[in-house]
């Protein structure tokens, strides 16, 4: 391809001197300020610039040759004046190849680093990726790929189909996030003039793994500060389009171009089913990315998932979208080329058989016999991988086991979780994830957490979207603290530094299980998962271990001061007492206000004579009524006086002696003296969560006191009996 230049700029001149060889070109060595980050001797050789050459591709016989043509100085600055007009002149959808592409979108003012990506990041040299995908990781200081990357980037590069399977939090999102951007940051910088066309969808399952993967892409990009350049449109357009948000403003990001378009199934339908452009564009994808396919299946997406890739197929020539016209051009170009990326960390290992299969079925629309696909496996047989064998890359470690994760148990009586949960955000403290199975559940506990002083968030599909990602963020940016959870919370999110994942209710699925604990422990952290068992769980839990092929008894009891505990329970019992104060009196209220409420809301007047009726009951009723008021707020405030001055005073464990730290069964002057106290519960040292001994030995399990012995004073303690399970154990699951 020879470049095609406008009006006289790049017209033949004077002295224009032809070079071949990099080596001949005008090169001037620059400095290197510390705030590029490469001023140090870590293995960059020279940082060069060179100035006024024009980049010219012929094509000959041999295939294409790259030639530059160095342009005398008086030149330089009439050129960059038309840099823009110069740029919308070429060709904009062929891809150049990795070199030369650098030079064409920038000829004259070039800056190139000659080392990056060679010395600087010598592990992914062998990628050969984009030099500007380089400067992305550089700056985000990711020195080398993920065994997932390492394994997938070859097969991607080369334009093969890929399934992965790795473990929670090894990096799955630029596993295929870099061939994306390798491809997207190889083309000219698009122009502000043309509308782009889409070029990458990724499906996710929750709005907020979409958003995350979003800002994951743009971070990476912005790290490198290769995306943005002052009064030119990025050079790639990553957008999210998810529920929750406004449909307006995602359509209007829509109408603008975006090169690759994040998307929670159930929204996109909705936008696909009323944008022809939108549907067209999806026929002509580079790349469909599945991400977390299993759970999109599980989530109830699985109409809109399937709508969605039937266009994406070939022979999605012969369907029609709902009110559209036949547009025979675009039909013409549906993607042969299209590359189909599915992820995640768990995929049965007969879907990946199957997969490998060379007669899988494929989706025929013209066949009346193909039904609808039902579950993950159908659908994926059904997906149109243009690859006769897409790559599987399964690097699922033993038992899906993460080495980093450390895991524990604590079997009590289902009345008790709350009290255990407590003791152990008191005696870890850290950021926790809680896993309950119910939205009931999360509201019944997150009250009791406030009022005992510890900072929890909820998160579940019932709250509003700007609630859950100002949860999710607080969570982010709060030490200590507490996120309960569905598992819409269970897969993909990224959130950084979760210290415990806890197991409030026992999951159902062993993919479950790995992905709630995949919220911890990534990118070889260190993390801890518990998992919080009654005797009426058991079951669930030996069925799941053995989905996991491993043993029942593997996961350990962690040790639990059991002094400690009675203490504690006082303070939960008084916070459950305030918690049903405070109820009743809003109760009151409401039903008090019931009918006015509810008329207000449905935006209905009520009848006259009711309202004299109803004002003169309440004159009557009202007089009774503050008086009992005024008595329950009353008694709420003395409740919480008492929780007040119960939450003030340390939890001593036994033998501890406050006044003379340096006796007593249980000296703590030396655990004082090391800054090794834990200031909740004096009398135990600072831990981590599974640093210290487990309850597995012969030796402890002996002295192990049974769930129902916990607190074993008589009247006081611990129930001793199996209570019937909580509302939020026994109410069905609703994420
Ligand atoms: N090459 C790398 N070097 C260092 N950190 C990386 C690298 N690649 C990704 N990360 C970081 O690792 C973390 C986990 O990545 P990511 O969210 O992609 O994991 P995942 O495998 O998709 O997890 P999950 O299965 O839970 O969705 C992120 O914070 C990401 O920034």
């Amino acid at each position: 391809m020879k470049r095609k230049l406008k009006g006289g700029l790049y017209a033949p001149r004077k002295k224009v001197k032809v070079a071949s060889n990099l080596e001949d070109l005008p090169w001037k060595t620059l400095s290197r300020p510390i705030e590029t980050g490469l001023s140090g001797d870590d293995g960059i050789l020279e940082l060069e610039e060179v100035e006024g050459v024009e980049v010219v591709y012929e094509e000959t016989e041999k295939g294409r040759v790259t030639k530059f043509k160095v342009q005398p100085e008086n030149d330089k600055e009439a050129e960059a004046e038309d840099e823009d007009e110069a740029e919308e002149s070429e060709s904009s959808t062929e891809e150049e190849g990795r070199f030369d592409c650098a030079f064409a979108i920038c000829p004259y003012v070039l800056v190139f680093t000659r080392s990056l990506g060679e010395s600087s990041l010598p592990e992914w040299r062998p990628f050969s990726l984009n030099q500007r995908v380089g400067k992305a990781l550089l700056g985000k200081q990711f020195a080398k790929p993920t065994p997932i990357q390492s394994a997938s980037l070859p097969p991607a590069l080369k334009g093969k189909d890929i399934v992965g399977i790795a473990q929670t939090g090894s990096g799955k999102t630029l596993a295929y996030g870099l061939p994306i951007l390798h491809h997207l940051l190889s083309q000219k910088r698009p122009s502000a003039k043309r509308r782009r066309p889409l070029r990458a969808l990724v499906l996710c399952p929750t709005r907020e793994l979409a958003l995350q993967v979003t800002t994951h892409l743009n971070e990476l990009l912005n790290a490198g500060n290769v995306n943005k350049k002052e009064g030119r449109p990025p050079h790639v357009s990553i957008a999210a389009i998810v529920g929750g948000m406004s449909a307006q403003k995602q359509r209007r990001i829509i109408d603008r171009g975006i090169d690759v378009l994040v998307a929670t199934p159930g929204r996109l339908w909705d936008i696909i089913s009323d944008d022809d452009t939108m549907a067209k564009e999806l026929r002509n994808l580079k790349f469909l990315i599945l991400d977390e396919a299993d759970r999109m299946i599980e989530a109830g997406h699985f109409a809109e998932l399937e709508n969605i890739l039937r266009l994406t197929l070939r022979e999605a020539s012969d369907e029609q979208i709902p009110g559209e016209d036949r547009d025979e051009e675009a039909e013409k170009q549906i993607g042969d080329d299209m590359q189909t990326f599915v992820f995640s960390a768990t995929l049965s290992k007969d879907l990946q058989r199957n997969l490998k299969k060379p007669m899988r079925r494929k989706f025929n629309p013209k066949k009346k016999q193909d039904k609808p696909a039902s579950t993950l496996d159908d659908l994926l047989m059904r997906l149109d991988f243009r690859d006769p064998e897409p790559e599987i890359i399964d690097l699922t470690p033993e038992g899906n086991l993460i080495s980093t994760l450390q895991e524990g148990r604590i079997d009590c009586l289902t009345t008790d979780k709350d009290v255990y949960l407590y003791y152990f955000f008191l005696r870890y403290p850290g950021r926790s994830l809680v896993f309950l199975s119910s939205i009931d559940g999360i509201r019944r506990l997150l009250p009791l957490m406030e009022l005992l002083n510890v900072k929890a968030f909820p998160l579940h599909s019932q709250l509003e979207q700007r609630q859950r990602l100002k949860n999710l963020d607080r969570f982010k940016n709060t030490p200590n603290a507490v996120l309960l959870a569905t598992d819409i919370a269970a897969r993909g999110l990224d959130i950084p530094a979760v210290d415990h994942v806890i197991h409030f209710q026992i999951p159902r699925t062993a993919d479950t299980y790995i992905h709630r604990n995949g919220r911890t422990a990534r990118a070889n952290r260190k993390g801890f998962s518990m998992l919080m068992c009654a005797p009426e769980e058991r079951r669930v839990v030996k069925a799941l271990m053995h989905s996991l092929n491993r043993e029942e008894n593997e996961i350990q009891e962690i040790d639990v001061e059991l002094s400690m505990l009675d203490k504690l329970k006082a303070r939960v019992q008084l916070a459950r007492q305030i918690e049903t104060a405070q109820h009743k009196v809003k109760k009151n209220n409401h039903d008090r206000h019931w009918m006015k409420e509810t008329a207000e809301a449905l935006g209905v007047d009520l009848d006259s004579d009711y309202l004299r009726y109803a004002s003169s009951l309440d004159e009557e009723k009202d007089s009774h009524a503050n008086r009992v008021k005024k008595h329950q707020e009353g008694k709420v405030q003395g409740l919480k006086q008492e929780l007040k001055r119960m939450l003030s005073t340390p939890i001593m464990s036994r033998g501890v002696s406050a006044k003379f730290i340096t006796s007593g069964s249980r000296p703590i002057i030396n655990d004082l003296l090391a800054g090794q106290i834990n200031n909740d519960m004096i009398g135990v040292k600072k831990a981590e969560a599974g640093s210290e001994t487990m309850k597995g030995s012969a030796k402890n399990n002996k002295k192990r006191k049974r769930p129902s012995e916990v607190g074993g004073k008589p009247g006081g303690g611990m129930k001793t009996r199996n209570a019937p399970a909580t509302a939020a154990a026994a109410a069905p699951s609703s994420p």
